[in-house]
């Protein structure tokens, strides 16, 4: 293992080093312990050759049977102390990566799938858990045992305990290849598994789908499909399993067997008592154990190592968009939301056209601004700009004169809800959903957002009102629905500057007109309204016409409208699809 995944190692096992130590020195006694029983069982059984009588026999048998009882309870102690460390140290690792993946921006999300993520969060981690918990107890063990019985044998005698062990080498080698096969059809069929629960899963969420295109035939037949390969996987599985253990058992007896003829020879010529020689049966029974374990631990390294290095590779990526020991501090109540832009340009990583090119730009604070323009002209760019959910360049853009790189993170989004085209609703109440950002909140404050945002009345109507359940294991709301629930949860924050980034685009060109009118008169907040619904951006202050990531025109509806460019065309287009729908 290299020497940098042994630092990590170690760094994850420092905290716990009390505990490892404790279970550490249990199985040092338990391994003492197994010696010495044999050992014990052996002067019995030679002075009981000598001088035959019932009384010894009872003494011998309750002092090995409370040393079993001790070796038990000792041995019971360190798989607890050492698992329980394993256990700890999967719980720290994965806090540590979930804390680390929410100080990480949106872009390292789109890059990298969630499913490759759950897989390094859990798997990986339970890869680790079982290198610190279950390899290190066993290599320890092992160490013990051969430490502590081999002397104990070889004092016995030295050809015997040779011959006896001999096949314990191949027994390791057995099971380490075979242990790396278990391992990878016990992958086999976890994925296998994941297989099948995600087709259960779509079928059952697109159920409709199915059955308007008629498609149950090939849906039984794809799960058909699916099943059987689980049950090939499953069948692999158990057919090695089958081969290696009773192999294992076999080695075992033939170990048995050879000290069985050449150990009642030794007896025979007088050179060992017949209490060594079943002393030397329980000793070397006692190492099948330890050396078939010692082969899966081996597996278990090399799963670890290479786990170690993917989880690593997690906590290496640093946030690009974090605060330095620079960063200023802006109060709330001192924010007032005048925004500007200047010269702001916008490339995302690898893409070869930047998305923003030299955009300047002034918004008032308590102004409402509507940006509008084609698909693709970095409307969403720049409302992702502002928060900082992209890396931007120093010196770009402002709130309120500040530059914002150099605002606390924690602040500036404080000072800025934003709302995106697909708000996400957690599988909770519409009540929590609507207080996310301030779960502290009354109901009477989560209405009053609710009514703004004109979803009051619907909620009213839903089975439990506030208090209904939404999500997978709740009702499910329309886009509009979602979209105004989404909206009411910003508005609760109370933040002076609101971006909604197409966020009423399921909702009627009517209703969204009346919001956003209803929001400019009654919030004291810098609205930054973008949409392809003209009628409602119309209502706004001031109109931002973009087009290829450049601001193309600024002005109010009348004024643009007087002007023959992209916003006329635009309209003219909106005015049509208004009359043929
Ligand atoms: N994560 C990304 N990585 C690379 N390019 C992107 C990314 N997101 C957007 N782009 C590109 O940047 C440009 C601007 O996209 P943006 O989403 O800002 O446009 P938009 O005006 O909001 O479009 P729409 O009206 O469809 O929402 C587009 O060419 C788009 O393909």
């Amino acid at each position: 293992m290299a020497t940098s995944r042994l630092k990590r190692l170690g760094i994850y096992l420092r905290p716990h080093w009390r505990l490892m130590l404790l279970g550490i020195l249990a199985l040092l006694i338990v391994n003492a312990l197994g010696v010495y029983i044999p050992l014990l069982i052996r002067d019995s059984i030679d002075d009981l050759r000598k001088a035959f009588g019932f009384e010894p026999i009872w003494r011998f048998v309750w002092q090995i049977l409370i040393l079993a009882s001790v070796m038990w309870f000792i041995r019971m102690v360190s798989r607890i102390t050492i698992f329980g460390v394993g256990r700890q140290v999967e719980f720290e690792l994965k806090q540590g990566i979930f804390q680390h993946l929410l100080s990480l921006e949106p872009t390292y999300f789109s890059v990298n799938t969630s499913g490759d993520l759950m897989n390094r969060a859990t798997s990986d981690v339970d890869s680790i858990r079982r290198l610190v918990g279950f390899a290190i107890l066993s290599l320890i063990n092992t160490i013990f045992a051969y430490g502590l019985r081999l002397p104990a044998m070889l004092a016995i005698d030295v050809p015997l305990t040779l011959e006896a062990i001999a096949v314990y080498p191949f027994m390791l080698l057995a099971v380490q290849l075979f242990s790396r096969q278990l391992q990878e059809q016990q992958r086999d069929v976890q994925e296998r598994l994941s297989d099948l629960s995600e087709l259960i899963q779509e079928d059952t969420s697109g159920m409709a789908l199915i059955k308007i295109y008629a498609q149950e035939e090939n849906e039984r037949r794809a799960f058909r499909q699916k099943n059987q390969q689980l049950l090939t996987a499953n069948l692999k599985l158990a057919q090695t399993r089958n081969v290696l253990f009773p192999l294992v058992e076999a080695l075992s007896y033939v170990s048995f067997l050879i000290l069985l003829a050449f150990g009642t020879k030794e007896i025979a010529r007088g050179v060992i008592t017949v209490g060594d020689f079943v002393a030397l049966l329980i000793l070397v029974e006692q190492l099948v154990f330890p050396t078939a374990l010692l082969g899966f631990t081996i597996t278990a390294y090399q799963r670890g190592e290479v786990s170690i290095d993917r989880i690593e590779a997690i906590f290496q990526v640093q946030p690009k968009i974090r605060d330095t020991s620079e960063s200023i501090s802006l109060p709330l109540e001192r924010v007032r939301g005048a925004i500007a832009a200047r010269q702001l340009s916008y490339t995302y990583p690898g893409a070869s056209l930047p998305a923003l090119t030299n955009l300047n730009l002034t918004i008032q604070a308590g102004e409402t601004i509507a940006i509008v323009g084609p698909i693709g002209c970095g409307k969403s760019t720049l409302a992702n700009a502002i928060p900082r959910l992209l890396d931007i360049s120093p010196g770009q853009l402002f709130l309120d004169d500040w530059d914002i790189t150099q605002i606390k993170l924690s602040d500036l989004r404080r000072a800025i809800s934003y709302v995106p085209q697909d708000s996400f609703l957690f599988s909770t109440t519409i009540k929590d959903n609507i207080r996310y950002g301030d779960p502290l909140k009354e109901l009477s404050d989560v209405e009053r957002v609710a009514k703004i945002a004109q979803i009051h009345n619907e909620i009213l109507n839903f089975p439990q009102k506030y208090e209904t359940i939404v999500g997978e294991r709740g009702i499910t709301l329309s886009g509009g629905q979602r979209q105004r629930t989404a909206l009411a949860r910003a508005l609760l924050i109370d933040a002076p500057v609101l971006i909604l980034d197409d966020a009423l685009s399921s909702v009627d060109n009517q209703t969204a007109t009346q919001i956003l009118q209803n929001l400019s008169s009654t919030q004291e907040k810098t609205i930054i309204f973008i949409s392809h619904q003209l009628s409602a951006a119309a209502q706004a202050d001031r109109i931002v016409v973009m087009d290829k990531g450049e601001i193309v025109q600024i002005g109010t509806h009348a004024e643009l409208l007087a002007e023959s460019g992209l916003y006329l065309s635009l309209w003219q287009q909106h005015q049509l699809e208004e009359i043929l729908e």
